[in-house]
């Protein structure tokens, strides 16, 4: 689904040396990617820079980023399973209301971790120290999506994004697990 070229950053350990880099085969789910989207209110209350830094200050690896209009058909099958809600044409309103800022995230489990980072679907009961617990307070304002399982993600980031959008890049932070 994405590139298979990884952009290389020389990477410095200890006295200078590069370390090369081990295969990472070994380590299934390393490149999992997830689909995050700061939704209308949240760009307009200004919190894009805030929800970026908790995914980046997590560990993760930004590889995707735009800010657009979300056009209809597009939320409509990104929501399709919603459809028949009594709440999907005010959910659609909302949605189209202002630009959303979607992004690619990468790492180590990172739908799963996404998903508690951003925390229950009704702020009111999302936990203290969540995105939507810290942020929002009702579920039709909950300033941010993320996807909820490995096959929605690959899913949901084919339907934002062109395959040339995302970055393969790698860094050399500790929390650089190819190299473990
Ligand atoms: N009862 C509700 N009333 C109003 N809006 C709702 C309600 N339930 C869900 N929504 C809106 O629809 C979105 C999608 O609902 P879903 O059940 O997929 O929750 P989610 O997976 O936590 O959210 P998202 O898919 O946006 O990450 C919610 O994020 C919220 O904005
Ligand atoms: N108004 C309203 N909106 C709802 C309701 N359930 C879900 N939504 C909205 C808010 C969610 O963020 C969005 C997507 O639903 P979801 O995928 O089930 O939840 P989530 O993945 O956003 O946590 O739809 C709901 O019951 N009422
Ligand atoms: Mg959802």
């Amino acid at each position: 689904m994405w590139s298979s070229t990884r952009t290389s950053v020389s990477c410095f350990w200890g006295q200078g040396q590069v370390r090369s880099r081990s295969s990472n085969a070994d380590f299934p789910g390393i490149k999992e990617r997830t689909l995050v989207a700061v939704k209308p209110d949240g760009v307009q209350r200004r919190l894009i820079g805030e929800i970026i830094k908790r995914f980046e200050q997590r560990g993760f690896r930004l590889v995707g980023l735009k800010m657009l209009q979300a056009p209809e058909k597009l939320l409509a099958q990104h929501y399709v399973s919603l459809q028949k809600k009594p709440f999907y044409p005010s959910l659609l309103h909302y949605m189209t209301s202002g630009p959303v800022v979607a992004m690619v995230w990468e790492g180590h489990n990172v739908v799963r971790s996404s998903r508690m980072l951003v925390g229950d679907t009704d702020p009111a009961g999302a936990a203290p120290g969540t995105i939507r617990g810290d942020l929002s307070v009702h579920i039709s304002r909950n300033v941010v999506h993320a996807s909820d399982s490995v096959q929605g993600a690959e899913k949901e980031i084919s339907l934002w994004f062109q395959s040339a959008e995302l970055i393969d890049w790698e860094g050399c932070d500790h929390n650089n697990i190819y190299h473990l």
